[in-house]
């Protein structure tokens, strides 16, 4: 689990070692890590560096400097200043200096652009001569390596600007909001943390990692059985939506329930037909998930009044969300999409899509579930203010019929004993780490089908 803290957290943090070991060369440090990802992350071959007049662009005139030992580096000051020390570095190393439109023409020989145009301090958008060189960069498709973040973003934010588009970013210590929240995070390529020395303050936003979904999945050991493992009643589905039933079931066993209970108005054949171990009708079960696929159909909060008499959590979805019974939803995991978020709060999406973690707070705070806000990003916040983001995955998953088999999948991780808010941390981030393993359009069933030999992979990269 990463925390993802804010451009003044960092600052802060950076303040606290200036004050603990005075004189400690941060920057020396943050450059020669810029240099070594450099390396590993490029061919051989000349290459660019754009610095602002700041320390990102301290960084990446010391990175220029250390590169210049074995490979050609031209250096372009954007803005006409540059950090004194790492200009002189870069000089005495022997790297040369060109101006916009050397920089436009260096292009066409650069292994490597390495950004270090602004980064904590970067203020949204781009110099118009910078706006075209990125643009440039991206026409040529030369790599491009962001210093900390690509310059225009805002550090704290996951809103879209005009910026760099880089292929990998290498940032300090531990990820900024622009690092995790789309649509910024789609501009950051491959981001590498790098410690530069600095401790990271606990924060009320982390980044889950593959590594916790292996560490946090229900592995099944020699005295499971299949209560233990935890039974899943699902009432999804309706005459209208019939295949929301068969997603979701097929989530809840591709994810390893114990045993699936169907309670749907789905007729029974259809389920059975697809899977034979379903068991129709009510009984004892640790979880339930409703919604998925019912419609606007009538009665929908009886029938979710109804499922809170069986006194276990469920996962709620889709139609589900808009008929919660009164009172607090402890243990509960709602599924939202954006625009059933807005909805829930009577606000529009674009409010959802410009604010989530605002929103997805609000409605764990009010109900006292935890919310799962599903999208390109995957927020799960807790009644408490804290927020998980899940594994990001590509965007093959948005398509119909994902939410109704993520909705499954999560109903199974909430039966095997999982709280409700890791159950749609691991849930989300299962199905966008299945869809990054098997790129390609593959439906949302046959995605269900292929995590568990995800499950497989993360249990086996678990150290015994
Ligand atoms: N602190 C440390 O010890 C360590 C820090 N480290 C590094 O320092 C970085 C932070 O450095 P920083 O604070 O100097 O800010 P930085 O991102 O260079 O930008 C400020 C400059 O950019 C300018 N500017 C901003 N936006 C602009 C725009 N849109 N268009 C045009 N200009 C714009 C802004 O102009 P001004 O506002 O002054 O007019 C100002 O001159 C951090 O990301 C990391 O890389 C590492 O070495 C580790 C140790
Ligand atoms: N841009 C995206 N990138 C990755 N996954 C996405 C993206 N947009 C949506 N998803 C995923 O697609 C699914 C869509 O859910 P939902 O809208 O409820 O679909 P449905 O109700 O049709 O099943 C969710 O699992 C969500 O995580
Ligand atoms: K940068």
């Amino acid at each position: 689990m990463r925390a993802v803290i804010s451009a003044a957290e960092m600052r802060a943090a950076e303040e606290a070692v200036f004050a603990a070991e005075p004189g400690v060369d941060l920057m020396g440090r943050a450059a020669a890590e810029v240099a070594r990802i450099a390396r590993v992350t490029s061919p051989p071959g000349p290459v660019l560096v754009v610095a602002g007049p700041g320390n990102n662009g301290g960084d990446g005139l010391f990175a220029a400097a250390d590169l210049a030992a074995d490979r050609p580096v031209v250096v372009w000051l954007a803005m006409e200043r540059g950090h004194e020390d790492g200009l002189a570095a870069a000089r005495a190393a022997g790297c040369a200096e060109v101006d916009a439109l050397g920089a436009l023409d260096g292009l066409a020989d650069a292994a490597l652009v390495i950004d270090a145009v602004t980064g904590l301090g970067s203020r949204p958008g781009l110099p118009d001569e910078v706006a075209t060189f990125a643009a440039a960069c991206e026409a040529a498709a030369v790599p491009v390596l962001a210093v900390d973040l690509p310059s225009g973003l805002d550090a704290d934010s996951g809103r879209a600007h005009p910026s760099f588009r880089a292929h990998d970013t290498v940032t300090f210590a531990t990820v900024k909001p622009c690092h995790v929240q789309a649509p910024a995070a789609d501009r950051c390529g491959r981001v590498h943390v790098v410690d530069i020395g600095v401790d990271v303050p606990a924060t009320s936003l982390r980044q889950a990692e593959e590594s916790d979904v292996a560490a946090w999945w229900p592995a099944p050991h020699s005295a499971s059985d299949k209560y233990s493992r935890g039974v899943v009643m699902v009432d999804t589905g309706s005459a209208q939506y019939q295949g929301a039933a068969l997603l979701s079931v097929s989530g809840a066993l591709h994810a390893g329930a114990g045993m699936v209970r169907y309670t749907g108005r789905v007729p029974s054949g259809l389920v059975l037909s697809r899977f034979p171990s379903v068991v129709m009708g009510e009984g004892r079960a640790q979880a339930m998930v409703l919604g998925s696929g019912w419609g606007d159909g009538e009665g929908s909060e009886g029938r979710v009044s109804a499922a809170r008499l069986h006194g276990v959590p469920a996962v709620v979805d889709a139609d589900a969300l808009h008929a919660l019974p009164a009172g607090r939803l402890d243990g509960w995991l709602l599924t939202p999409h954006a625009g059933e978020l807005a909805r829930m709060l009577g606000c529009t999406r674009a409010h959802v899509e410009a604010e989530p973690l605002v929103c997805v707070r609000e409605v764990a705070r009010h109900t006292g579930a935890a919310v799962l806000l599903k999208g390109a990003t995957q927020y799960v916040a807790e009644p408490s203010g804290r927020v998980t983001v899940a594994v990001a995955g590509p965007g093959w998953t948005a398509q119909a019929g994902s939410g109704d088999v993520l909705a499954g999948i999560c109903g199974s991780l909430l039966a095997a004993g999982l709280p409700a808010w890791r159950a749609g941390v691991v849930g989300a981030s299962v199905q966008a780490i299945t869809a990054a393993r098997n790129p390609g359009p593959h439906p949302p069933d046959e995605l269900a089908r292929r995590v568990p030999a995800t499950v497989a992979e993360l249990l086996a990269s678990v150290p015994q």
